[in-house]
């Protein structure tokens, strides 16, 4: 089929010929949060990522929902992706449960106040759920899985992101953590196979000083987005956001 569809999101378009950047947001309170928002901002990411996983009070909705409102006001028109990593996936340690976490990201698709939600592919049958939720509150889906521990095979990589597009993604998202240079050539082998063959949009990433190159290289592999450091890094291999743009905009400049 090849990913011939591409995710218009507010002024961005993902999967487009630009790969997009996205810069984490990792604060543990409304304020940290609202701060570090403010600070990267100026540095003009495509996306943002709120970690929820690193918010203290996750467990209380109200407060989850009202800080979202605020980060909508202080990054305008800058599309906002909610994330919850799974502990089990690389993420924060938190008081929720998977019922607790699928109720969560409902609430956030239906406010409204976001663009973009991630949901891992392990959650299964809950990801229907969370397809109507989104559907009804105009949000995109990212449907993710990670690896932190090691690479998987290319075949088991692409089935993941075939079968996160068969659950509802709007885009199918990987990350990998590679043990030799073979494994990153794992990693972007599968993202290209992937690309050929589905119609979404993909995000995939090897992490570790090993991985860098797929965050600045991995889009002429397929990978719409890649994630770069703002101010806090979420996760091992991440670039700072102005070296990840001076690097696109040469390999943008001689890949014509
Ligand atoms: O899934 C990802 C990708 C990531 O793990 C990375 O390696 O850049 C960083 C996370 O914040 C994000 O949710």
């Amino acid at each position: 089929m090849g990913s011939s569809t591409m995710v218009k999101v507010r002024n961005i378009l993902i999967g487009g010929e630009k790969p997009c950047i996205c810069v984490p947001v990792i604060g543990v309170d409304r304020e940290q949060v609202l701060r570090e928002a403010e600070e990267v901002c100026r540095k003009k990411p495509d996306l943002i990522e709120w970690r929820a996983d690193f918010f203290q009070a996750i467990h209380d909705q109200n407060s989850v929902l009202a800080t979202a409102k605020e980060l909508r006001n202080v990054t305008e028109d800058i599309p906002i992706l909610f994330t919850v990593r799974s502990e089990r996936e690389g993420g924060q340690p938190i008081p929720l449960d998977g019922q607790e976490v699928q109720q969560l990201i409902e609430a956030i698709c239906k406010s409204r106040v976001v663009d973009l939600v991630d949901y891992e592919l392990a959650y299964g049958e809950r990801i229907a759920p969370v397809r109507r939720a989104a559907d009804e509150g105009g949000v995109r889906l990212v449907v993710s899985r990670h690896y932190f521990d090691g690479t998987p095979s290319k075949e088991t990589l692409v089935a993941e992101m075939r079968q996160a597009e068969q659950c509802g993604a709007d885009i199918a998202k990987v990350a990998v953590m590679p043990k030799s240079p073979q494994d990153v050539l794992t990693l972007l082998q599968a993202t290209e196979e992937a690309r050929r063959e589905l119609s979404i949009p993909l995000i995939t990433m090897a992490m570790g000083g090993l991985g860098a190159i797929t965050r600045l290289a991995g889009w002429l592999f397929g990978s719409a987005v890649t994630f770069a450091v703002g101010k806090q890094s979420s996760a091992p291999g991440q670039i700072p956001i102005d070296e990840v743009r001076t690097v696109l905009s040469i390999l943008q400049m001689y890949s014509q």
